[in-house]
């Protein structure tokens, strides 16, 4: 099939590649230049392991960028795979998926054939038929189901993972409300269907749709809170948490993953998608009490950690190490990282930080460009009098020898990395 995607970021870019690589001939519109620019070179415009190879295959041939929004005139179906942040309140801000379906609308005017719209952002239930829809229609003079087809795909991948997690789901959701919107919605996902490893399709409403993605997040996060939670409360009564945690992920009702206990969730999407569902639960008159606690708990691990790191000394004026600053291992994005968090607090105790990540640290330069930067783990250690691990990368748990070389031999472990060894003040957050 012909297939356009408005957005070339994490999702919109994995999408395209992966569309191409499965057969479809795919276009991705985008208004960044240099983006359209890298991905019409064959290059990937995002650090995503795979993403490269697959660009670098499928360019000029099943796969091309654009500026122009008249490419989706000749394509079945057009993907919205554009931001969706947080606005103050916690809501969805739509300005990007307000202008694109503008933009698109204006575009369709000039097709004769049908065309379904699929929204691919995560958004709020109602979005898609009460705020993308209408766009489309006024900007275009047509109607829904008499011209143009809504749809809603959610996205499941993980950043660091994203290739492999779009072509190896495991459910595919597609919502939408009309025969000729689900015929397409199979004609693209059928190809993909048949190379992953069985995944579940489920058929549904769009709303539903829209509601999954949130409830597949809220839960997963609330799942990580939960396991903190337990944690804090381990820690009080001198319960090692991990064995904990690994025993009753066994129970099958539980489930082993997303019960890592430490520093908490930080990232792109689980903040904004919890806070764009509690806000839109409160704009109907329904206070979401749990997910207030899941947001609550995650908020407080970051202080537990400073705390643990006052009880040994006033960090003001000391040299403390912040190892691993993205959001998680496997990717350079700091965003909503709760290493920012603890880099702030110390700031504001009068330490001087070095901070230390594989990858990110350009990133992190960016939001704080005053502190020290190291270009190893072994160097921030060096003359430093504590260290708060703050992201769980594999290098963290070989460091050894490279503690010897700090000032105090404090170690305050975020994500129950370190190998615990004599010689350290070692401790874990949970
Ligand atoms: N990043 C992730 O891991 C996942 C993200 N999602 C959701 O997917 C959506 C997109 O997220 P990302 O890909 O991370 O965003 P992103 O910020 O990486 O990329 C968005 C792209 O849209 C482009 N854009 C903005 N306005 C435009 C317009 N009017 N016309 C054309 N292009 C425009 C930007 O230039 C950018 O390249 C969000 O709703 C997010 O919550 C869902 C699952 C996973
Ligand atoms: O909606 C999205 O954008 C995506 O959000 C998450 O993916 P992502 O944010 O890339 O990363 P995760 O691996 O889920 O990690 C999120 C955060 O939770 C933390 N985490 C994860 C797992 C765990 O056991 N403990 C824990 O603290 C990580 O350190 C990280 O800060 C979801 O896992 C994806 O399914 C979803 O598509």
């Amino acid at each position: 099939m012909k297939l356009s995607i408005i957005g070339s970021g994490y999702v919109g870019t994995t999408l395209a590649a992966c569309l191409a690589d499965v057969g479809h001939d795919v276009v991705n519109v985008d208004i960044d230049e240099d983006i359209v620019a890298t991905l019409n070179d064959g290059e990937a415009p995002i650090h995503e392991p795979g993403l490269d190879e697959l660009i670098a295959e499928h360019a000029g041939d099943r796969l091309r960028a654009t500026t122009d929004y008249d490419a989706v005139l000749d394509t079945d179906a057009t993907f919205l795979a554009l931001p969706t942040p947080s606005m103050e309140d916690g809501s969805n801000d739509l300005t990007a998926m307000k202008a694109a379906a503008t933009s698109l609308g204006e575009t369709l005017t000039a097709k004769d054939d049908e065309h379904v719209v699929i929204t691919k952002s995560t958004v709020v239930p109602s979005t898609t038929e009460e705020v993308i829809a209408p766009r489309i229609a006024d900007a275009s003079g047509m109607t829904v189901g008499d011209g143009f087809h809504v749809a809603m795909n959610p996205e499941f991948l993980r950043e660091g993972t994203a290739v492999s997690d779009f072509l190896d789901p495991d459910k595919i959701v597609l919502g939408a409300e009309t025969d000729t919107a689900f015929d397409v919605l199979d004609g693209i996902f059928a190809p993909l269907v048949e190379r992953a490893n069985d995944p579940t399709v489920v058929k549904t409403g769009i709303r539903e749709a829209e509601m999954i993605k949130y409830a597949n997040n809220a839960f997963l996060a609330s799942k990580i809170s939960l396991a903190n939670e337990l944690a804090n409360i381990c820690k009080e009564y001198d319960v090692d948490s991990g064995e904990v945690l690994d025993a009753i992920g066994l129970d099958s009702r539980i489930e082993a993953a997303f019960l890592g206990a430490g520093l908490g969730w930080g990232g792109s999407c689980f903040p904004k998608d919890v806070a764009a569902l509690a806000a839109a639960a409160r704009d109907k008159g329904y206070e979401p009490k749990l997910l207030n606690a899941v947001v609550a708990v995650n908020d407080g691990q970051p202080g537990r950690m400073l705390d643990l790191l006052r009880k040994r000394f006033d960090p003001a004026g000391k040299r403390i190490a912040v190892l691993g600053l993205s959001f998680k291992p496997g990717t350079d994005d700091i965003r909503e990282s709760r290493a920012i968090l603890l880099i702030e607090a110390l700031l504001d105790a009068g330490a001087s930080v070095v901070g230390y990540d594989p990858v990110a640290t350009e990133n992190m330069r960016e939001q704080f460009p005053d502190i020290d930067y190291a270009q190893s783990a072994a160097e921030a250690l060096e003359g430093a009098d504590a260290a708060l691990v703050a992201t769980d990368w594999d290098e963290f748990a070989a460091l050894d020898d490279q503690f010897d070389e700090m000032r105090q031999n404090v170690v305050i472990d975020g994500r129950n990395i370190v190998t615990r060894r004599d010689g350290l003040d070692y401790e874990s957050l949970v």
